[in-house]
């Protein structure tokens, strides 16, 4: 596709014309009027999307996310700078969110309280106008979802350091809700406390998988504090309001809510840290035209079995990401296959291998096909 080939525009003086300030803040309101007539006009237009597909039940049922993911990516190939991709990328996500709120805003469960990084999926995700839901786990996250107190809930999966969240994929084995999306996070640490002194700290709560993010950095710089998991990083926030000789680690949306001072960061031992969330609902949704789909797999425990699973696949010519064991909980020593593959279910060349695939396989889930993560 042709992206990026015009140059950029001009910029609105030379580096030694003197600016003139009120002429260019003239340029910019008339800029604003038209985009904000534009953003009106958009709005307009959702709305009669909306009219069109009837009168439904829910917010849930006018969310389109096959269609979100097209507009998203359009955005990102006409896009020629100076703006970053993922910041033009977010603009359109909160038009998007606040022209679907028109119906209804959408409810989304997330592992709470305030101030985690699922809520910052969440937001990432769904734009502002969605309404956060913070939950007490990601058990709970998935029961809501599935008795429809939630439009839907964001989870995380895998971290890029850490690997597989392997309680959020056992929660798939028995559960009859689909995967709807993905989110990537950058992942950004911090240490916070109520003074902001790094000598008061004698205790580091945070989630698990926060702790061993930042272990390496941990141990060089507060190597006999001790080290306290709990549910979630916005746990942690609330136990270190109480102490002075406490800290938290989290992000720094947390210090803000929280009312705590950062110590330092960002501080995760990795600089590239990415959470991938998945966004759980209770129906599947079209092709957008760049889909991933997840399954998850069941063979009897005999030799050459994984072979079986992959064969057909790699005949067809199926990209797999990701593959993960976790015990099936059927019978000792059964397994679950999770499989991440390119593209979606009703499309070939996926559709041609699940067929043979179901010829060997004891049971095939299709948990979901989503469109891969826009940035
Ligand atoms: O195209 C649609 O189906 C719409 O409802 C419009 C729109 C949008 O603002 O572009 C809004 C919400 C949907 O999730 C997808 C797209």
């Amino acid at each position: 596709m042709a992206k990026k080939t015009k140059a950029p525009p001009p910029p609105p003086s030379g580096d030694a014309a003197p600016l003139d300030l009120v002429a260019v803040r003239t340029q910019i309101d008339g800029i604003d009027r038209q985009i904000q007539a534009l953003i009106a006009e958009r709005a307009q237009f959702a709305r009669q999307v909306g009219k069109a597909k009837g009168k439904l039940a829910a917010a849930v049922d006018y969310y389109r996310p096959e269609r979100e993911a097209m507009v998203l990516r359009g955005v990102v190939d006409r896009n020629d700078g100076p703006l970053a991709d993922d910041v033009l990328v977010r603009l359109f996500r909160e038009i998007m969110s606040a022209c679907l709120a028109q119906q209804e805003p959408l409810k989304i469960g997330y592992l709470g309280p305030e101030g985690t990084f699922s809520q910052q999926a969440v937001q990432k995700h769904f734009g502002h106008s969605a309404k956060g839901l913070p939950l007490a786990s990601v058990e709970e996250v998935f029961d809501e979802v599935a008795a429809g107190h939630a439009d839907f809930g964001v989870v995380p999966v895998e971290n890029s350091g850490q690997g597989t969240i392997q309680s959020t994929l056992d929660l798939f084995l028995t559960s009859p809700l689909k995967i709807c999306g993905e989110v990537e996070l950058r992942v950004h640490q911090y240490l916070l406390s109520r003074t902001g002194h790094i000598e008061d700290i004698e205790r580091v709560y945070s989630h698990a998988l926060s702790l061993a993010q930042c272990r390496a950095w941990l141990r060089q710089h507060v190597p006999d504090a001790e080290k306290l998991p709990v549910a979630s990083n916005a746990e942690a926030a609330r136990r270190a309001r109480n102490a002075d000789d406490a800290a938290a680690i989290a992000g720094e949306n947390a210090a803000h809510v929280y009312g705590l001072k950062i110590v330092a960061g960002p501080i995760e031992d990795r600089p590239d840290n990415t959470t991938r969330f998945l966004v759980i609902g209770r129906s599947m949704f079209p092709p957008s035209g760049n889909d991933r789909t997840s399954l998850m797999v069941f063979v009897r425990n005999q030799p050459g079995a994984l072979f079986r699973v992959l064969e057909p696949l790699s005949r067809r010519g199926v990209s797999m990401n990701r593959i993960e064991s976790r015990p099936a909980h059927t019978g000792l020593w059964q397994y679950a296959f999770f499989i991440d593959v390119g593209g979606h279910v009703t499309e070939a060349p996926l559709s041609e291998a699940l067929a043979d695939l179901a010829d060997f396989a004891e049971n095939v889930t299709v948990l979901g096909s989503y469109p891969v993560a826009v940035p």
